[in-house]
């Protein structure tokens, strides 16, 4: 044993040394042969005996017997069995030492052995193979791999493309991002108190306001009016359907013009108007009026349907004054009526 691996470390540091790491593997192949034959002989001397031929067996019969007897069939005398590789200048061949690597190993081993692909060197091309006797058989494709060849990368991808902005679809900013910020906290700008959310007037003084107060405010800076706590418009449906005497008469009656100019509502004197023919205590409504105290005012004493129509056409005075009518308009050669069947008549 000592001997052998002395051998075998010589041939080693012989082969580094002669050859490049090319041949290693068929200077193996060949140590293994050698090893073979080496075996063969020693089995020959002892045995001294073959049953037949190897020509003339099987071949499943010729592998099995030869492994069993451990004697497989001599490179010269067996070309069927695995090639041997040959260097190709003999003159450099070196002496194939008569031993065995594996020894050592046990038989299931050897049969793994049998079962592994031939080795891939030397390459079927290569000098080692063309110098090679006759080889018995070709030698067999690398097996296929069995794994699955991961899928292919498209080259496109499955997913939708984002969609194009053009350009026309874009919004510019505004210059100044203060001109439609709006705050969310401290007061809004261009927005008063909210008007006329208080309770509604309920002390018997027909929703006008204390003297000397006024009951508009300056208007806001939208030009709407600001109406005094109590005075919303729906203050005034409130007020309407209390059942107070909002006209400032007992009974319907006949306003003949001369009667109709001297309610101007100045020095104390109700404001009365008339519109399309009645005639309406507008001294109530004043301080409710969304346009203002002073824009009422302006139709106070006369006809104030043209005014009216200018401004809000759309606006339902006789449901807004019906608690305020005080008659109709008669011509100044009819005497003042306060029955009601005289007004009924002009109904
Ligand atoms: C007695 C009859 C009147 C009644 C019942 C009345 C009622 C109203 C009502 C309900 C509004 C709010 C309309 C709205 O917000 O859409 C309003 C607004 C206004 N009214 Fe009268 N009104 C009367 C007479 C007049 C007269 C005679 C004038 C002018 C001479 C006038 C000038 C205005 C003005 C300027 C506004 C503000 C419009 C606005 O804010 O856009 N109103 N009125």
């Amino acid at each position: 044993m000592l001997l052998a691996a002395s051998i075998v470390a010589i041939s080693l540091s012989f082969l580094i040394y002669h050859h490049p790491p090319s041949t290693w593997l068929s200077l193996y192949t060949q140590a293994k042969d050698g090893a073979a034959r080496s075996r063969l002989d020693k089995s020959q001397r002892d045995q001294h005996d073959i049953a037949a031929p190897e020509e003339q067996r099987p071949i499943g019969l010729r592998d099995r017997q030869s492994r069993d007897t451990d004697a497989p069939a001599s490179f010269e005398s067996s070309p069927q069995t695995t090639p041997k590789a040959v260097p190709q200048d003999q003159r450099h061949a070196p002496t194939v030492p008569t031993f065995t690597l594996d020894a050592h190993q046990s038989s299931d081993e050897d049969d793994e052995e049998d079962n592994l692909p031939p080795p891939s060197f030397p390459a079927l091309n290569s000098a080692q193979r063309a110098g090679a006797p006759t080889p018995t058989f070709a030698m067999a494709p690398p097996p296929k791999p069995t794994l699955m060849a991961p899928p292919l990368k498209p080259a496109t991808s499955s997913l939708m493309p984002p969609p194009r902005v053009a350009a026309s679809n874009l919004r510019a900013l505004p210059a100044s991002s203060r001109s439609t910020r709006v705050p969310t906290t401290g007061p809004l700008p261009n927005r008063g108190p909210i008007p006329n959310r208080g309770p509604p007037v309920s002390n018997g003084s027909l929703g006008l306001p204390p003297s000397g107060q006024p009951a508009v405010k300056t208007p806001n800076a939208r030009g709407k009016v600001l109406l005094s706590p109590g005075h919303s418009p729906l203050d005034w449906a409130h007020l309407q359907k209390s059942g107070k005497n909002l006209s400032g008469v007992d009974t319907l009656m006949r306003v003949t013009p001369a009667m109709l100019k001297e309610k101007n509502g100045r020095k104390g004197k109700p404001a009365w108007s008339t519109y399309q023919g009645k005639v309406y205590n507008i001294s109530p409504y004043l301080p409710f009026h969304p346009g203002g105290e002073g824009e009422l005012r302006r139709a106070a004493g006369k006809d104030g349907t043209k005014l009216f129509m200018e401004v809000h056409p759309w606006v339902n005075w006789e449901n807004m004054l019906g608690e305020c009518m005080v008659g109709i308009m008669v011509s100044d050669e009819q005497p003042p009526s306060t029955t009601s069947g005289s007004l009924e008549e002009m109904d």
